[in-house]
């Protein structure tokens, strides 16, 4: 016998090396006593429980449609920030609801709040944010973004030397006339693999980017008067399946199956995503009845019809083409060095800084003149062809944001069953109605 097992059966009290087991056990009133006499009693609940509360867990984080199991839904704008992006300053809000576990955002568009000290009817603000909390200081309110216009870097000190001097109406509401044209909205559904390292099986990350350029600059369609618009970003990975489900997904797809199959094979909906929760936060900034609407970008009418059932005017419908569509007329340019995948660049924004998204469209998303273009960036490649490249491939913003346009086959695969089998509204251009299915 090992004399070390000898030694630790004798030894009082005996050591065990389970996890969470007490030692010491509990008496008939549930107080933990410090018996000698040994008495097991686990602090976790049997397996078969523990298994079934992470199923009903998974079933309620992902279904959110059960929701007459649930309470009323409530969404609160936890903290809002100032964020500077390559396209511009946008303000990111962070919800939680009482739904699903999830964290969710809305970016939003609305730089003139910035240089405001006065709250006007027409911003795009949180209710839910701006309530003030029982309890809280001024600093708690900075803290958590509940301010008008921009810290400064003495905010902090002059605030705090207020504090507690809150009342009931903490802003100055100026009531000004309804903007005319109703704010550009993009419901935008996290896309881990499509926003993180340039998917080419999806235009998730490039439609991100391209929803909040339109906010900048306005679309093809109207004229903005001054930027304005929200993304609301939804933690709901591959449709509402998650990530692991989507990456098994992604598997089928190889074999064959397109994205839609692929879900059924895996016993999901093509799409298991709801809209509510994207509604109350629409409602929170005030995007609500009574308010002049959005124009939603998207190709998707389940979008327009779901945000229509949860009472949210959709004034209008504004499509998302992929970049590639826009620029087929590339592949004739054959311009040496920049055939390369998502490198579709318009020199014109590139020499007024490269502040702005390099598409071969123009600044309010209308194709440019092909020869113009293809004249221009000759003149970019003769002049300075390395560094032209670089600006190109090293824009300001790390992530995608600011990049170019997406393009490849799995894209073109996913693109068309979306028009085909999911009934989204674009029409897929004459160069690319044939494609070469791999054998
Ligand atoms: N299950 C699954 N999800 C995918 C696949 N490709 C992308 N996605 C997910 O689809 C979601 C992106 O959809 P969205 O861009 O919000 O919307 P959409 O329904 O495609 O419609 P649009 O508003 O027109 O873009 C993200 O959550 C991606 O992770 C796929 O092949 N399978």
């Amino acid at each position: 016998m090992d004399p070390m097992i000898l030694a630790l059966s004798g030894s009082k009290p005996p050591t065990h090396n389970h996890y969470h087991h007490d030692w010491f056990g509990y008496d008939s009133s549930g107080t933990r006593s410090k018996r000698l006499s040994v008495n097991h009693q686990s602090l976790q609940k049997p397996r078969k429980e523990r298994l079934n509360d992470l199923k009903n867990e998974k079933k309620y984080a992902i279904n959110t449609s059960l929701s007459l199991e649930k309470p009323p839904l409530e969404v609160i704008c936890q903290v809002r920030t100032r964020i500077p992006t390559p396209h511009g300053e946008i303000f990111c809000h962070l919800y939680t609801n009482n739904h699903d576990k999830k964290e969710h955002l809305a970016f939003v568009v609305d730089p003139e709040q910035l240089q405001r000290e006065f709250v006007s009817s027409n911003d795009l603000r949180s209710k839910s944010l701006d309530a003030i909390r029982s309890g809280e200081s001024e600093l708690d309110r900075l803290t958590r973004g509940a301010y008008v216009g921009k810290i400064k870097r003495n905010s902090a000190e002059i605030n705090i030397a207020s504090t507690n001097s809150l009342n009931a109406s903490p802003y100055t509401l100026r009531q000004e006339h309804k903007d005319p044209l109703a704010p550009l909205v993009r419901i935008h559904s996290e896309c881990y693999t499509g926003e993180t390292i340039g998917s080419q099986r999806c235009d998730c990350g490039e439609q991100l980017d391209e929803a909040l350029r339109q906010m900048f600059v306005g679309t093809s369609k109207d004229q903005h008067t001054k930027p304005r618009g929200v993304i609301v970003y939804m933690r709901q990975e591959g449709r509402g399946i998650g990530l692991a489900a989507k990456l098994r997904a992604y598997n089928l797809q190889d074999l064959g199956h397109d994205t839609v199959t692929a879900n059924e094979l895996l016993g999901f909906g093509a799409d298991e995503r709801t809209y509510e929760i994207s509604a109350s936060i629409l409602r929170d900034l005030g995007l609500g009845i009574g308010s002049s609407g959005i124009r939603l970008m998207t190709n998707n009418p389940d979008k327009v019809n779901a945000l229509e059932f949860e009472g949210i005017p959709v004034s209008d419908r504004v499509e998302m083409i992929p970049r590639a569509w826009k620029c087929n007329h590339l592949e004739e340019l054959k311009i040496k060095g920049l055939k390369q995948k998502h490198l579709f660049a318009n020199p014109r924004r590139f020499s007024t800084g490269g502040e702005q998204t390099p598409t071969c469209v123009n600044e309010k998303g209308e194709e440019e003149d092909k020869d113009v273009f293809a004249k221009t960036l000759s003149t970019a490649e003769n002049d300075s062809g390395d560094e032209y490249l670089q600006h190109v491939l090293r824009r300001s913003g790390a992530g995608l944001i600011g990049a170019g346009a997406t393009q490849g086959e799995d894209l073109e695969r996913y693109l068309r069953t979306k028009i085909e089998r999911m009934g989204h509204l674009i029409t897929i251009p004459k160069d690319k109605e044939q494609i070469e299915e791999k054998k």
